[in-house]
């Protein structure tokens, strides 16, 4: 059993140090023919527009796709998210390649830009329930995406709060006036961009708000948002977040157990894959990654 790592760009080595921290070899993916000699795929953060122009390059994307059409296991964090959603919003003029079948629409820089990266505990019943340890997981957020729109067939796994910060000098007000745009809107939610704190609110379809680009409006009392940040459905695995950049191995244990639900032996070590990177000849990854535990 072989788990490969889409090696084009961003934080493919983290995830390689992470597996294997688990007693697990992790292999490079640069090719398109690389991907017969894997079970299961870990497509990474970093930044989605030149991963993807990337893989148009290397005409990674029809075989990406049938790899997610043979339901083999495949995990997107952060750009790698936005890879496997069927709908992205917020790209870049032009719009970028998706591999798609993850039912979800995304939002590419939901939480802003690069500077407004964070972190925070977030609540994962499901991931603690399997693999233990403590109920909440360090979310390392870096100009991240979030999961807007997410089908029936998707099971949330981890949802993120967001805060409806205000420069309003009404500080203690429970009403405050906010002008916002609206940047999405489908059938059942409209997402709007407050325009003077950097904050966005999803809320449900209402017909009154079709039709114009900005308003001006009151917020009064508004109830705490959540916003989904990790899902899974059937073999695919998306977080919004970068596990690989912690010192908690759990989802991609996480993740392993879904390959080995699949009735394969547990990973051990790996033999090396032909045409690709092979990381089992006791070579260590160049980068030796930062953890934040
Ligand atoms: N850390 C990340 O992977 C950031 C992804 C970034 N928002 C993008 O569009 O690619």
């Amino acid at each position: 059993m072989t788990i490969g790592v889409l090696a084009l760009q961003g934080s493919y080595n983290e995830h390689i140090s992470a597996l294997r921290r688990l007693g697990v070899k992790g292999v490079e993916i640069k090719k398109p023919g690389q991907l017969d000699n894997i079970s299961a795929l870990i497509i990474p953060g970093g930044e989605s527009t030149t991963m993807a122009k990337l893989a148009e390059y290397h005409n990674l994307f029809p075989a990406l796709r049938e790899f997610v059409k043979m339901g083999k296991p495949v995990w997107g964090t952060c750009a790698g998210l936005i890879f496997l959603a069927d709908k992205a919003i917020g790209q870049k003029e032009g719009g970028q390649e998706l591999v798609g079948g993850l039912d979800c629409t995304v939002h590419r820089n939901f939480f802003g830009s690069q500077i407004q990266s964070f972190e925070v505990d977030l609540s994962v019943p499901e991931l603690s329930a399997q693999e233990g340890g403590l109920p909440s997981f360090r979310g390392v957020f870096i100009r991240a995406p979030a999961i807007v729109e997410a089908g029936p067939g998707v099971e949330v796994l981890a949802a993120c709060p967001v805060s409806l910060k205000t420069t309003s000098s009404k500080s203690d007000a429970d009403t405050q006036e906010l002008s916002f745009s609206v940047i999405h809107i489908s059938h059942s939610t409209v997402i709007i961009a407050f325009r003077n704190c950097a904050s966005y609110l999803m809320i449900p379809v209402d017909p009154l708000f079709c039709g114009y680009p900005v308003f001006h409006i009151i917020v009064e009392s508004l109830p705490e948002q959540k916003v989904i940040v990790a899902v899974k459905q059937g073999n695919l695995l998306g977080t919004a977040f970068h596990p690989e950049l912690t010192g908690d191995t759990r989802w991609h244990s996480y993740f392993l157990k879904m390959l080995a639900k699949e009735n394969e032996p547990a990973p051990t070590t790996l033999a090396a894959v032909e045409g690709g990177v092979d990381l089992t000849a006791g070579q260590t990854p160049e980068i030796e990654m930062p953890i934040y535990q």
